[in-house]
């Protein structure tokens, strides 16, 4: 597998009048098609990574290459979905409107950005939602216009920041479903940050977890789940069961900063752990870094 994200040394120290790190020297990378989580207390610089990858903000320190490309701007084959669809899709704007807005800063044709926006509709399970406002949406079906606004650029790089968070555990459960098999059928690299250990482990090919603020790599875990993953049956597995705990175990001994800690855990048949987590991968894009 190519490498499709390459996070070296990165750190950022927030500025002002008090200056505050809030992660320091995070390395990892990601591989193409690879979907990872980050797992990590509130307040840990989770966002503060995602942003920095997306270079939404300059990082004070490191690099970040994507595709072999030294990232200096936002890259345009970068999508980002955040938490909160209310936010980041425009009320004023069909769902149509909203998914075609960044393809035309892109320079897509008009006929290709309809194609895109339909194909994305019907993807994600809305197709006769295009010409709907988003306030006329339940907050899943917004949701899920965020997520086709994003595949609609057809990114290299999905960056997913809590992006199940506010919605109800149902429709948690069917978004979930919804990426895991988006990322199947369109094989997108996804670096997706959550609060939820359960959701980590669910939609994982491995699950990097982070230590309090600022923010450093205390495991990075590999997922032996296979690729078709069921909400019930996955759940109740052993495998499943065994790195939750050791996830919540990893969380709840986190210490305060540890940029060399190592994590060595036995994990269950079918799993391995990473002895150095400075040889980690992970990968992301987001849908409105232009929006
Ligand atoms: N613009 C900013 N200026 C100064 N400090 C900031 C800024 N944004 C975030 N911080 C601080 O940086 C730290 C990391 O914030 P960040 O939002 O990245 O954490 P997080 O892990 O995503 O949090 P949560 O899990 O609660 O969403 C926090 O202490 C936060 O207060």
């Amino acid at each position: 597998m190519a490498t499709m994200l390459d996070v070296a040394e990165l750190g950022h120290t927030y500025g002002g009048g008090q200056t505050h790190t809030a992660m320091s020297d995070l390395s990892f990378t990601v591989e193409a098609g690879e979907l990872v989580c980050i797992v990590g207390p509130s307040g840990c610089g989770k966002s503060t990574l995602l942003r920095c990858i997306a270079r939404l903000i300059e990082p004070s320190r490191g690099q970040v290459h994507l595709h072999g490309d030294l990232v200096r701007e936002v890259p345009e084959d970068l999508a980002v979905v955040f938490q909160d669809y209310s936010r980041s899709l425009f009320p004023w704007m069909s769902v149509r409107g909203n998914i075609e807005f960044p393809l035309r800063s892109r320079g897509v044709s008009k006929s290709e950005r309809r194609e895109r926006a339909e194909e994305t509709l019907s993807r994600v399970g809305l197709p006769d939602a295009a010409t709907k406002y988003p306030w006329q949406l339940s907050g899943g079906m917004q949701q899920r216009v965020a997520i086709a606004r994003a595949l609609a650029c057809r990114p290299t790089l999905l960056l997913m920041d809590e992006p199940f968070a506010s919605v109800d555990a149902q429709t948690r459960f069917d978004l979930e479903d919804l990426l895991l098999q988006v990322r199947r059928e369109q094989d997108t690299t996804v670096l997706l940050v959550t609060h939820d250990i359960d959701e980590s482990v669910y939609l994982s090919d491995r699950v990097l977890v982070l230590s309090k603020s600022p923010a450093s790599i205390v495991a990075d875990l590999p997922v032996g789940l296979g690729t078709d993953r069921d909400q019930i049956t996955t759940r109740e597995s052993e495998t499943f069961v065994h790195l939750r705990s050791e996830i919540a175990r990893l969380l709840r001994d986190a210490p305060e900063d540890a940029p060399e800690t190592k994590t060595s855990v036995a994990p269950p048949e079918g799993t391995s752990i990473h002895e150095d987590s400075a040889t980690s991968t992970a990968s992301a894009r987001t849908e409105s870094a232009d929006a």
